[in-house]
């Protein structure tokens, strides 16, 4: 058994770990960092990249189905499921030597294959080793729920740690859940030659505005994927090779291959929390605004803090504990200005409050402001005209901004400095935009909230007018 001494010690190499690690030992402090699966995490492996490396794929497939809009013959995309695959694994492959042992431990950072667990407040232990550390950071993610559906146990289904892997192309691929994971995956099949069907319990994408929902819905209705709402799954069986989908009010739904995408656990099984005074709550680690959890010397970031599970937020919250634990600088956790992505086409991207958060706090005081995408002329030339952009403005302050259509999340970079930095819309307004780029669509839609205050301003058009009457 080795002992091991040191200032901090990581546990998890997925999006938060790593930034944490990364970050504390540049600035010389001693890291030991756990990982028991594949460095990168989630994101890397089962997550972000692989899904988004796999809507590219689908993307291209659907520019040659769909090119007959600008003059160019549509064509039957020809689909090498297994090459798609192989393109995946290459992404994953060209990203991996950022979070790999090797760049890590040229940084410095003592790293060791083994999972973590406490074996007193003070102490973890992975392998053979037992380690020490003034302070810990816990990020081991989080991982697929599998609801204890009747049936589900007995049947082959797929999560997303399973499906990037698969080779074979599905040819009626079921979803259980209608959130990002659902949708996105929905979409990519569909354009890769499988036939689709989400089962959905609520309606899809129900943490989103349902304005922009209804859009997303409406473009993979359109590609043909077959949308069940109000659908609780109740059993799941499989019989002669057919999976059969059964819905509490009577539907059944019946396909060749299954994935059940209805939310994540936080992965707190192995980490023996108790033996440190750690609790958790329903949906991870309990932490307060500074990332704490209920023993102070001891983190908890990303996916297993149980709020918000992106990667950028994994992320954020990695220089939030660097800051207190590194510079013993007082660090709060926010979440004002926390963007969110959901990267079907079209995009649907949302920073701040929604319209109905944003009534229910602000009441009158809240401006709503929509733009839409047909106004956009670069959205006309690429023929992406669908979707809008909605602002909610209070006091001449945007508090929120939904956006769905063509490169909605690049689109919402913007709003989310505007929200950091507690921008004024006359500064969004002031700025001058490229023509023609998409981009210019949020300063437009800035402009609109202007727009009626100048142009229906009687008072306006009166100084204009003794303006005009006194200039020679
Ligand atoms: C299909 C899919 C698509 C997604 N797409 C996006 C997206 O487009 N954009 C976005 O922002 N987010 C996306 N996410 C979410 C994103 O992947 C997560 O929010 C992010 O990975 C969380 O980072 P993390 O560091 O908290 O955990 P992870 O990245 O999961 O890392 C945790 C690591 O800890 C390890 N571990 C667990 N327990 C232990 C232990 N006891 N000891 C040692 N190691 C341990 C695990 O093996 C893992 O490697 C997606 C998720 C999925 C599933
Ligand atoms: N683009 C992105 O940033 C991205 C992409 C994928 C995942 N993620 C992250 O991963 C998280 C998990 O994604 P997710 O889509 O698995 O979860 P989710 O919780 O967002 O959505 C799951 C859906 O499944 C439905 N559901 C639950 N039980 C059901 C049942 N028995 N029958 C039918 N429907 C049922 C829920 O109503 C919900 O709409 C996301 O919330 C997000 O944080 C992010």
């Amino acid at each position: 058994m080795e002992r091991i001494r040191t200032d901090l010690l990581v546990i998890g190499a997925g999006s938060g770990g790593l930034s944490v690690a990364a970050g504390a030992a540049q600035m010389g402090v001693r890291v030991v960092l756990l990982e028991g699966g594949e460095m990168g995490g989630d994101c890397l492996n089962w997550g972000c990249v692989p899904s988004k490396a796999l809507l590219a794929a689908a993307r291209v497939a659907h520019a040659q189905a769909h090119a007959s809009a600008f003059g160019i013959a549509d064509m039957v995309p020809q689909v090498d499921f297994a090459a798609v695959k192989d393109h995946v694994a290459q992404v994953i492959a060209e990203i991996a030597p950022n979070d790999s042992q090797e760049r890590f431990e040229a940084l410095g950072v003592r790293v060791i294959r083994d999972y973590g667990r406490f074996i007193s407040s003070t102490e973890v232990r992975a392998g053979n080793h037992v380690i020490r550390a003034r302070r810990v950071v816990i990020a081991t993610g989080s991982s697929p729920l599998v609801p204890p559906i009747p049936g589900l146990a007995d049947v082959p289904f797929d999560t997303n740690e399973t499906i990037f892997a698969r080779r074979a192309r599905p040819e009626h691929l079921l979803v259980i859940g209608g959130g990002p994971i659902g949708m996105e995956m929905a979409q990519a099949h569909v354009r890769l030659g499988s036939k689709v069907t989400v089962i959905e319990g609520d309606r899809v994408l129900n943490r989103d505005d349902p304005d922009l929902a209804a859009v997303v819905r409406a473009a993979l209705e359109r590609e043909g994927v077959e949308i069940a709402e109000d659908a609780m799954v109740s059993g799941v069986r499989r019989d002669g090779g057919v999976t059969e989908v059964s819905v509490a009010d009577g539907r059944v739904f019946r396909g060749s291959d299954l994935l059940v995408a209805v939310g994540r656990r936080a992965n707190t099984d192995r980490l023996n929390l108790q033996v440190a005074g750690i609790e958790t709550t329903r949906t991870g680690i309990r932490v307060d605004a500074g990332l704490r959890t209920t023993n102070r010397r001891v983190y908890a970031i990303g996916d297993v803090a149980g709020g918000l599970q992106f990667t950028h937020v994994a992320g954020y919250h990695a220089g939030v504990v660097i800051r207190s634990i590194l510079f013993g600088l007082p660090a709060r956790a926010a979440t004002h200005h926390i963007p969110r992505v959901t990267y079907t086409d079209p995009e649907l991207a949302q920073v701040g409050l929604a319209e109905a958060e944003a009534r229910e706090k602000f009441g009158t005081r809240l401006e709503v402001v929509r733009f839409d995408m047909a106004h956009n002329d670069r959205a006309v030339a690429e023929r992406r005209t669908e979707g809008f952009i909605k602002l909610m403005v209070v006091r001449g302050r945007p508090v929120g901004a939904s956006i769905v259509g063509h490169q909605a999340g690049e689109l919402v970079n913007l709003w989310s400095l505007a929200l950091a930095n507690r921008l004024k819309m006359g500064q969004i307004a002031a700025m001058v935009s490229p023509f023609p780029t998409i981009g210019e669509v949020n300063k437009r839609a800035a402009g609109a909230y202007f727009s009626p205050r100048l142009f229906d301003s009687p008072m306006v058009k009166r100084v204009v007018g003794a303006v005009q009457r006194w200039i020679p």
